[in-house]
């Protein structure tokens, strides 16, 4: 089923950057621990690469006169800014050591899984290889990716669309362990939806009382282990925990409860179909050969 797989190896910078996974390691680590917001963060951006048209660093793209890119559209712009540091700082470093030879979309890859470890996430192996795309389109962000006011079945299909499926698409939701969400992502929800614990839904409004005039405001997506990767995400659920409508969706929905119910009785079972769903969500749509470029920088194509 990983067509792709065979066109990418574990060693591919093995001859041309012996120190690669040395300098991610160092840059990652040192990133994380002055900004603990980079590994959530870091975490979605990979996620939103992959899903428009592969992992090939499109995200990464800085608009131009001529192009509003994928990160200038409006469901991209609160990724943090910490995100898009890392990478710069991985490319920068790279650049000095082993010039013109390591992709953007390879360094998100190996970020994205170093940092998952940092916060206590399993571990997978990070295929390399890719090339980074010269494309990037703003308006493909907008309809391409899920929102969390989406019908299940909608998300189910932009999942399927891609190859995953049902619980695949349950086990990588578990992402949602970490990180935060901002308060228009779910506030305007908070009376209507009965899902929602009432206690915690006073909660919720409370935290985002300064909303709209402060559209900073935002809570965190797991509110039993905020920045620990786990899977208490999916033991909230049913308590009526869970942030936005997506994440309550999966918990009622015939096709997806079994799922959540699994996940969070087994944490074990969840960390090893999200190593290999993160890992399948590495080989998506991944170029290579003359079908992409090495970028010099991460924000413009060469
Ligand atoms: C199933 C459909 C999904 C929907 C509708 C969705 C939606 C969202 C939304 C609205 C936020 C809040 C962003 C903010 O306000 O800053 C968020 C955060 C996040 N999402 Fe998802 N997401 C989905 C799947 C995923 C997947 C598959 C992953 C990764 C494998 C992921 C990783 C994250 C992470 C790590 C955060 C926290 C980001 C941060 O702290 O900066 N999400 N998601
Ligand atoms: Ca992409
Ligand atoms: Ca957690």
């Amino acid at each position: 089923a990983l067509v792709c797989e065979s066109k990418l190896s574990v060693d591919y910078y093995a001859k041309s950057c012996p120190r690669f996974n040395d300098i991610m390691q160092q840059t990652i680590t040192n990133k994380q621990i002055t900004s603990s917001t980079t590994a959530a963060g870091t975490l979605r951006l990979f996620f939103h690469d992959c899903f428009l048209d592969g992992c090939d660093g499109s995200v990464l793209l800085s608009s131009t006169p001529f192009n509003s890119a994928e990160r200038d559209a409006e469901i991209n712009l609160s990724l943090p800014g910490d995100a898009f540091d890392v990478i710069v700082r991985a490319k920068t470093a790279l650049e000095l050591e082993c010039p013109n030879t390591v992709s953007c979309a390879d360094i998100l890859a190996v970020a994205t899984r170093d940092l998952l470890i940092m916060l206590g996430g399993p571990h997978y192996t990070v295929y390399l290889g890719r090339k980074d795309s010269r494309i990037s389109k703003s308006s493909l962000a907008e309809s391409d990716l899920p929102r969390p006011t989406l019908p299940m079945s909608r998300i189910i299909d932009m999942f399927a669309k891609r190859g995953f499926t049902i619980q695949e698409m349950v086990a990588l939701s578990g992402a949602h362990t970490v990180g935060l969400s901002h308060c228009k992502e779910f506030s305007f929800n908070l009376k209507n939806d009965t899902q929602y614990n009432p206690r915690f839904a006073q909660a919720l409004q409370q935290a985002c009382a300064g909303y709209p005039q402060n559209p900073t405001l935002s809570v965190f997506n797991d509110i039993m282990t905020p920045s620990k990767f786990d899977n208490l995400y999916f033991q909230n659920l049913p308590k009526g925990l869970g942030v936005l409508e997506s994440d309550h969706g999966l918990y009622s929905d015939p096709r997806t409860i079994p799922f959540v119910e699994l996940y969070a009785k087994d944490q074990n079972k969840f960390f090893q179909d999200f190593a290999i769903a993160m890992q399948k969500l590495s080989f998506y749509g991944i170029k290579t050969g003359r079908g992409g470029e090495i970028r010099r920088r991460c924000d413009a194509v060469n």
